[in-house]
């Protein structure tokens, strides 16, 4: 394990920008090997046995490398939190060019005129041909998945599709039956014991991979031989290190059919690289930035990582 020059690990707390997906601050370990740097950084709300594919991400980015590259630029789309209509058009207008939008919608505590509100905001930002997707994250019933992809259709002028409109593979089959919009399996594939099911049951029509918690670049290119469905790559909300590997998962798929979800550095205060990631023209380059100069984070959040990460080794 890569450690600082007193001998402790390289561990990053860097503040988001806005709340997202529960947290304010990403934290997490870089790795060093022979191949350059891995990111390990799973959220808090994994338990050590699902960050084993976290970890086994991070060591095949620091001691393998990556696949080699189809491609060296990979389209993004832009990461809409749960804000209001305004703050939402103005990440549409900082995005650089994205002609995707994701937008996060059902967020506890929000209600559905929030997110229609949010929805027609970003569609009168980015114009008509812009694509539009929504992330419910799982936290929709049924009824109300049907409900209101539905009303988000109608908002968006046309929705690319909507992203784990509920929690389980089975409810995902049932409301794809009944809406017109595409769903795309995200936490079904990236949480589930058996990443393939949503096709067994006929419970998407787009994978969404992440790298770190599908256990790497190698990983995810399996499933995307196996799956059968269009992929489309997104982030765990990483720094630059971890970027770099979602990104030469996107440079290596042989179809890339949809803008990635891997301009989420926006979201975060500061990096842990010199020139990080800046989209141009709607797209990132695939490239493997180096390491700046980490600030030392707090020794309470070091030991946290310390431990977790001797725990997470145990088990790997
Ligand atoms: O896909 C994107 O546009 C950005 C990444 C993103 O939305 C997410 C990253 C990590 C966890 C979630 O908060 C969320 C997702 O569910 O896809
Ligand atoms: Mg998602």
């Amino acid at each position: 394990m890569v450690t600082r020059g007193d001998g402790t690990p390289l561990v990053f707390a860097i503040g988001m920008r806005t709340r997202f997906r529960g947290i304010e601050v990403r934290e997490g370990v870089l790795l060093r090997g022979r191949a350059g740097w891995g990111e390990f950084s799973p959220f808090w709300d994994y338990d050590a046995a699902e960050c084993v594919p976290w970890l086994r991400a991070a060591r095949e980015a620091a001691d393998e490398g990556w696949p080699a590259a189809v491609r060296t630029s990979v389209p993004v789309n832009c990461t809409i939190p749960a804000v209001g209509p305004e703050a939402a058009q103005a990440v549409v207008a900082a995005s650089a060019g994205c002609r995707t939008a994701k937008i996060k919608v059902a967020e506890p505590g929000q209600t559905e005129a929030d997110d229609l509100a949010r929805v027609e905001a970003v569609r009168d930002a980015l114009g008509p041909g812009g694509r539009i997707r929504v992330d419910a994250n799982g936290l929709w019933d049924v009824d109300t998945a049907v409900r209101m992809t539905r009303l988000l259709d109608k908002a968006a002028g046309g929705l690319e599709y909507v992203e784990q409109p509920c929690r389980t593979v089975e409810e995902l089959a049932v409301v794809r039956a009944h809406i017109e919009v595409p769903v795309a399996a995200d936490e079904s594939i990236r949480r589930a014991a058996d990443p393939y099911r949503v096709v067994e049951l006929d419970a998407a029509d787009v994978a969404v991979l992440k790298v770190q918690p599908l256990g790497g670049v190698r990983a995810c290119l399996e499933i995307a031989a196996r799956i059968g469905l269009p992929v489309v790559v997104s982030s765990a909300l990483e720094t630059s290190v971890g970027i770099s590997a979602g990104l030469a998962l996107a440079a290596a798929l042989p179809e890339l059919p949809y803008a990635c979800g891997l301009a989420t550095g926006a979201l975060l205060t500061g990096d842990v690289v010199d020139a990080p990631f800046t989209v141009v023209d709607g797209a990132l380059p695939v490239a493997r930035p180096e390491l700046a100069e980490v600030p030392a984070a707090a020794p309470e959040t070091m030991a946290r990582w310390t431990e977790r990460l001797a725990a997470v080794e145990a088990l790997a």
